[in-house]
């Protein structure tokens, strides 16, 4: 059975798999039962708030449903009327022609209700799709940084495209499921009623159904987790590699780096036509089991005909019911088979729809009027290795303080504690006397205005990367900024359509000083209370640099500053304070006069 579903399936892919793959894949469908995936139906609760809100349209679609399913059903019978009443015996023609137009209009309202079901069940399947994608990507959003530091983006991306496997949950499946199971339970009625011992020969092949099922759904289910997690693994290797391109073309490892990929590619074709596998040996499994009951039936009823105890009329109605009572078996079988790889995809997104958010404080600080304080902060990444030991420093405000220490020292990290985005291992941090801990994030990040070592910049134009925190600022006053600045001459000369230009992706259109300008002027358009600069001029030039220096030395006299830098700055800066950070540990405090 497995050789044959494997041909089958060989077409699909047009691809001559070698002896190995085959005996590779042969090998894979008998060991994945062991691995069974423990999925549960409880995950389907964080699905009910979206439900809740559709219902109405749910309901109505059902009802359509359920119209257009049932809506044929005395179809079978009418036509043994027409058979043994009409045919056979009175002849009528004008009843003939009635019973025709009856059925003609029974079939003509199933395929109106059933086209409008369709519509329903598609729109609203959509819209919570849609919706879904949304919230996960907001959740995404709102996830700690130190998920960050372990998913890649094309990983994530993937994560979210898996909700469309949610849709199930949404279609017109589950509700035609339940019908499905009327429609048996009414179809085993007729057939008793028109047959009881015949009926009997038509169940006779339920029990092979059980057989097949068993091991096949365990299967499937181990192989759509895994076809996923692999999928979605190989998309962060492959968006990484994009972003990478530059690197990878200048070491010129374009085909190390394509082989790589190929053999991931190679992998998941490999699981999907494995699990292609499992699904033809079902389907064939299935239409062969029903081609078999329909068989049996015209022998054993047949028989009944020959000997007279039954009519061909009712055999007809027979064998239309037997359909009925087949087709339900069908897909409730198949159902079993479909609903596992919507609960895998149930289960992936409930993972991350799960994971707690950043953690809030509840507070919202006014204006700074203290400053800052670390008191004995130590932090480690990973709960090892110490990053940074017994800090203790005071900014007050509208200090300008510069942090000064080798690469590695933990000063970057020292910025991170303070906008909260990894919280110390022990130790606090005061803003004003409050706790960092209990602070709003966004009171608290709205207050900071910074530079960072590598900055981000969205593909859009200088303006709207410039004004990012505050969207509605006009051109004026970005040119009245930029003229205060002495940099209005700069930007209209770099950017050849002024703020209209696009920078490119991450800034690739324009060069590395440039960027940081424009993140400069960002973050002070944010009016920020607590300006950082982690390295930020180290790409500009001595003039640019000198003109940023000068604005914050005049301009912003009651701004916090915190310079980060690996040397020393020259001693006649705005700097109030040197903090000398060596090893994750303050060795120096030199405050000037
Ligand atoms: N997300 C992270 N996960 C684990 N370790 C990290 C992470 N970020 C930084 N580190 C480690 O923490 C230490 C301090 O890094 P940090 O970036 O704070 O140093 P720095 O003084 O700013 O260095 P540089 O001058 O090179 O920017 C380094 O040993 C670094 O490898």
């Amino acid at each position: 059975m497995f050789i044959i579903s494997f041909y089958l399936v060989k077409n699909k892919y047009r691809k001559n798999y070698t002896k190995r793959e085959f005996i590779k894949m042969k090998e894979d469908f008998n060991f994945l039962t062991p691995k069974k995936e423990d999925i549960s139906l409880a995950k389907l609760k964080i699905l009910l708030p979206y439900f809740k809100i559709h219902l109405g349209s749910f309901v109505i679609a059902s009802i359509f449903l359920i119209i257009s399913s049932f809506i044929t059903i005395p179809v079978p019978y009418l036509t043994k009327i027409v058979i043994d009443k009409v045919l056979l015996g009175s002849k009528n023609a004008k009843l003939l022609v009635n019973l025709v137009i009856i059925m003609a209009i029974l079939h003509i309202a199933r395929s109106i209700f059933s086209g409008m079901t369709q519509y329903l069940f598609t729109k609203l399947n959509q819209e919570i799709i849609a919706t879904l994608k949304s919230e996960l990507f907001k959740k995404i959003l709102k996830l700690p940084f130190s998920f960050y530091d372990q998913a890649q983006t094309g990983y994530l991306l993937s994560r979210i495209g898996e909700i469309e496997g949610l849709g199930f949950f949404f279609s017109s499946t589950l509700v035609s499921q339940l019908i499905r199971l009327g429609e048996f339970i009414f179809a085993l009625f007729m057939l008793f009623y028109l047959n009881w011992k015949l009926t009997l020969v038509a169940l006779s092949i339920l029990p092979f159904y059980y057989l097949a099922l068993k091991p096949l759904s365990q299967r499937i289910t181990y192989i759509t987790k895994d076809v996923l997690e692999s999928s979605a693994k190989l998309m962060g290797k492959v968006q990484e590699r994009i972003s990478g391109a530059e690197v990878i073309k200048l070491f010129a490892t374009e085909e190390r780096e394509a082989m790589e990929i190929e053999k991931g590619f190679k992998e998941i074709s490999r699981k999907n036509v494995l699990q292609s596998i499992i699904f033809t040996l079902f389907s064939e499994f299935n239409i062969t089991l029903i081609a078999l009951g329909g068989l049996l039936i015209l022998w054993r009823g047949g028989l009944d005909i020959i000997n007279g105890s039954f009519t061909l009329g009712s055999y007809i109605a027979f064998t239309a019911y037997a359909q009925r009572l087949y087709g339900p078996i069908q897909s409730l079988a198949t159902f079993n088979f479909t609903i596992y790889p919507a609960l895998v995809s149930l289960k992936r997104v409930t993972e991350i729809m799960e994971m707690a958010k950043e953690e809030e404080g509840e507070i919202t600080i006014n204006k700074l009027k203290e400053g800052i304080s670390f008191v004995n902060v130590y932090f480690s990444y990973d709960g090892k290795n110490k990053v940074l030991e017994n800090i203790n420093l005071d900014i007050k405000v509208g200090e300008k303080v510069a942090i000064v220490g080798p690469n590695g020292s933990g000063k970057t990290t020292l910025i991170r504690l303070l906008l909260r985005m990894y919280k110390p291992s022990e130790g606090k941090i005061f803003i004003d006397s409050i706790d960092l801990g209990k602070i709003k994030l966004s009171s608290l990040r709205e207050k900071i205005g910074i530079v960072s070592q590598n900055i981000f910049l969205f593909n859009d134009t200088v303006r709207n990367n410039i004004s990012y925190a505050n969207p509605n600022i006009s051109d004026n006053e970005i040119n009245n900024l930029l003229k205060e600045m002495d940099l209005y001459q700069f930007l209209m000369e770099g950017f050849p359509n002024g703020l209209d230009t696009i920078i490119g992706e991450r800034g690739v259109k324009t060069s590395g000083g440039q960027n940081k300008i424009i993140a400069f002027l960002r973050a002070i358009l944010k009016n920020p209370e607590i300006l950082i600069l982690d390295e930020a001029t180290s790409e500009i030039d001595t003039r640019v640099e000198e003109k940023i220096f000068k604005f914050i030395k005049e301009k912003m006299k009651d701004t916090t500053c915190v310079i980060i830098t690996p040397k020393d700055l020259p001693k006649e800066t705005f700097i109030n304070k040197i903090v000398y950070l060596e090893n994750g540990k303050i060795v120096n405090i030199v405050t000037m006069i």
